[in-house]
């Protein structure tokens, strides 16, 4: 009998908070991709991100599972929970491959990460490690994301793909900053994240 390989979606974050412009966007890709499951996966220590992180990595991923509760298509995983070390999208990729060989990884990303994706480590090894699917971001053209996948697809052999969204103008620093200025995050944020954030004191102050 043939087995069919496994598609599984991976949304890589801060998740500083996460927010329903997150949700959407892996929703999107678990339907326009028939994927089999999606992983939101908090980083515990982002490259790109030293320093700038607001929240400790289990409040992260607390506040990511409790956004994803009800939703039997999406799941946490601490796989890139420790904080020493950066964690890597490629050695991510890599390792999942090597455990995983019946699955095949779709790598999912607004557009602002594509734009930056020359700066990743190894942006090579990522493709090859994966599909990416990649969604508009900050009224970003269609044009204009269309003519970098093709850019970033010819220089990398890379199967990157665009994801229709709707474009979802909400970032965790708007939700920081809503929070600081006391004003209300209420639908930026499920209920339950939304209580989270408060009972907890979050991001009233730069610092936890
Ligand atoms: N509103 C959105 N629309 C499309 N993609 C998004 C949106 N928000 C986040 N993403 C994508 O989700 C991934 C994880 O984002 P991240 O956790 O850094 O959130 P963020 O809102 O960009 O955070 P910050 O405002 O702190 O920079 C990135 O690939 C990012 O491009
Ligand atoms: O591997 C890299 O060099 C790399 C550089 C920047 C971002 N990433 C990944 O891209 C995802 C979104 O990152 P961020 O900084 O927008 O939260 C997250 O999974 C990061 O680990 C990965």
């Amino acid at each position: 009998m043939e087995h069919s390989r496994k598609k599984v979606g991976i949304l890589g974050g801060t998740f500083d908070p996460i927010h329903t412009g997150h949700l959407i966007l892996a929703e999107a890709a678990y339907e326009s991709f028939s994927l089999d499951y999606v992983l939101i996966m908090p980083n515990g220590n982002p490259p790109h991100k030293a320093g700038q992180v607001n929240v400790s990595m289990a409040m992260r991923t607390r506040m990511a599972e409790l956004a994803v509760s009800d939703n039997p298509h999406l799941c946490v995983s601490d796989f890139e929970k420790t904080p020493q070390d950066y964690h890597y999208t490629y050695e991510t990729l890599e390792y999942l491959n090597r455990e995983h060989p019946d699955t095949d990884y779709y790598f999912i990303l607004g557009a602002d990460s594509l734009i930056h994706f020359d700066t990743w480590k190894e942006p090579q090894r990522i493709c090859d490690a994966c599909r990416i699917l990649a969604a508009t971001r900050d009224h970003m053209e269609t044009e204009q994301l269309r003519q970098r996948i093709q850019e970033l697809s010819r220089r990398y052999q890379a199967q990157i793909y665009p994801l229709e969204t709707p474009n979802i103008d909400i970032s965790s620093n708007m939700i920081r900053e809503r929070v600081q200025n006391g004003k209300s995050i209420r639908y930026y944020v499920p209920d339950s994240v939304e209580t989270y954030i408060h009972e907890n004191g979050l991001y009233r102050l730069t610092e936890e």
